[in-house]
């Protein structure tokens, strides 16, 4: 049964190939078209085997659009401390420029674009567990869907070289509607072996001592983090796991980047930034309170938050901070004076969305990415010292995690979400993060229990149970 009708193809591959020859290196082909609609998660399953470890997935918190990718084109690596964010952009706009875009339905969402993350803190000592990743690691797909509302896109992306005929197209579409008809939605699930939670009463000395500095007015708030390891009987599949965030988290971000033979995964609540033609918008996310066993307890939390000056102090840090860089290079920008909540199933969280419309409107998120990168919702104030104090004392590398993820086009639109609530896999273990905003009158134990809370959403996802930790 093919799915996937072969086009009629096509100057625009011609073009390409008449391109590469005249540069003497590969030119990107890109190619558009509106499918059937179909379950995203098929799709990233059916890319097993084949493609494993050149997969992600992505899902925008309102469940507008899904996009999903299999088999990478290109990897788009830096391992730069300073400049990874400019030199992505320059790359990816380098690269564009030469591309041939056969794109005449050009919806945002579809066509070439690259999506991943980048890591917390380049300066931090790289973990074995990461070795997968660089400090920017950003996938072109080969095939790529996008769905919107009722929509469905098919983006193919080939790099052509010089001696490519025509007919590597309908190979490609052969390839994909082969994929598609083997395919099911037949998951299988893990068994978890042990989860061990890393140095917990160390992890609190820290707070306290982090408090000590807060208390001597050496900063304003850090954002401590820590980990759980996890073991399993056999290497897990993302698949199981994607399938149980999607169901479990469904007004997160939901995001899953494979590389090689790791897998990055969450369900994050939290917005970084959105760019979409001019319009700027981004999220202040911090502050936090369990969600109450009944409706009437779950109120009383709510205000609870919002009354408590600890959290909105906390959380005062970030919206200051986001607001000053979207006024650098946004107009008209819409900010409520007082916090909302936020509520996921877990947690509830103070909640202040921000929006603007950029003066420039060909300034690429990217450049917004690395303004807003860390917030105070993850890195601290002053975010130097803060970002000093966190490498100091977490002893650990944080990864992907807490650092931006998401994609971004040809024309520099995109979005990234903030990877926290999320996890890697990587072989038979899976490590997973959680922090919280630590400020001067701070408390160690209610510190630990809120991270205990911020584990659930992943914890139970990769099979495991809250009680375990
Ligand atoms: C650092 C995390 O959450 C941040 C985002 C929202 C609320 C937070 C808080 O209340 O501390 C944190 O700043 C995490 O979930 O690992």
């Amino acid at each position: 049964m093919v799915i996937i009708q072969k086009p009629k193809i096509n100057i625009a591959f011609q073009e390409a190939v008449l391109k590469a020859k005249k540069l003497n290196r590969p030119v990107l082909f890109s190619h558009v078209r509106k499918i059937d609609k179909m379950d995203p998660l098929f799709f990233y399953h059916a890319g097993l085997p084949l493609y494993q470890g050149e997969r992600f997935y992505w899902k925008d918190k309102g469940g507008e659009t899904t996009i999903v990718g299999i088999g990478s084109s290109f990897i788009f690596r830096n391992d730069l401390k300073e400049s990874r964010f400019e030199d992505m952009d320059q790359e990816w706009k380098r690269f564009i420029h030469e591309a041939v875009l056969d794109d005449g339905l050009s919806e945002a969402a579809t066509g070439p674009l690259i999506f991943g993350g980048f890591s917390f803190d380049p300066s931090q000592k790289k973990e074995v567990e990461w070795t997968d990743f660089s400090q920017a690691t950003l996938q072109l797909p080969t095939f790529m869907l996008t769905v919107k509302g009722d929509n469905a896109y098919l983006t193919i992306n080939i790099l052509c070289s010089s001696h490519d005929e025509e007919d590597i197209i309908d190979k490609y579409i052969e390839l994909i509607n082969d994929l598609l008809n083997q395919s099911s939605l037949l998951i299988t699930s893990q068994t978890l072996k042990d989860t061990m939670e890393i140095a917990p009463e160390q992890w609190k000395k820290t707070v306290d001592e982090v408090v000590g500095q807060l208390k001597m007015g050496e900063m304003e708030k850090v954002v401590l983090a820590r980990k759980l390891k996890v073991s399993f009987e056999d290497s897990p599949q993302s698949d199981f796991i994607l399938q149980n965030l999607l169901t479990q988290q469904p007004d997160s971000f939901t995001f899953s980047l494979e590389v090689l033979n790791s897998c990055f995964l969450g369900a994050s609540p939290e917005r970084l930034v959105k760019k979409t033609g001019e319009e700027i918008f981004s999220t202040c996310l911090a502050g936090s309170i369990g969600r109450g066993k009944s409706k009437v307890e779950d109120r009383q939390l709510g205000q609870e938050l919002l009354a408590d000056h600890k959290n909105r102090h906390e959380h005062h840090l970030v919206v200051e901070m986001i607001k000053n860089v979207l006024e650098k290079y946004c107009k008209d920008i819409d900010l409520p004076k007082q916090p909302s909540l936020m509520k996921v199933r877990d947690i509830q969280h103070l909640y202040t969305p921000i929006k603007g419309k950029v003066s420039s409107s060909n300034t690429s998120i990217l450049k917004f990415v690395e303004q807003l990168h860390p917030t105070p919702a993850l890195g601290g104030v002053p975010r130097e010292k803060a970002m000093e104090s966190i490498k100091e004392s977490e002893k650990m590398d944080r990864g992907l995690y807490a650092g931006p993820i998401g994609w971004l086009d040809a024309k520099g639109n995109g979005e990234f979400a903030v990877a926290i609530r999320s996890g890697l896999i990587n072989r038979n273990h899976s490590y997973l993060y959680a922090g919280c905003g630590v400020v001067s009158d701070s408390n160690s134990e209610s510190e630990y229990i809120e991270t205990k809370i911020k584990f659930r959403p992943m914890l139970r996802a990769i099979g495991g149970h809250e009680d375990e930790i």
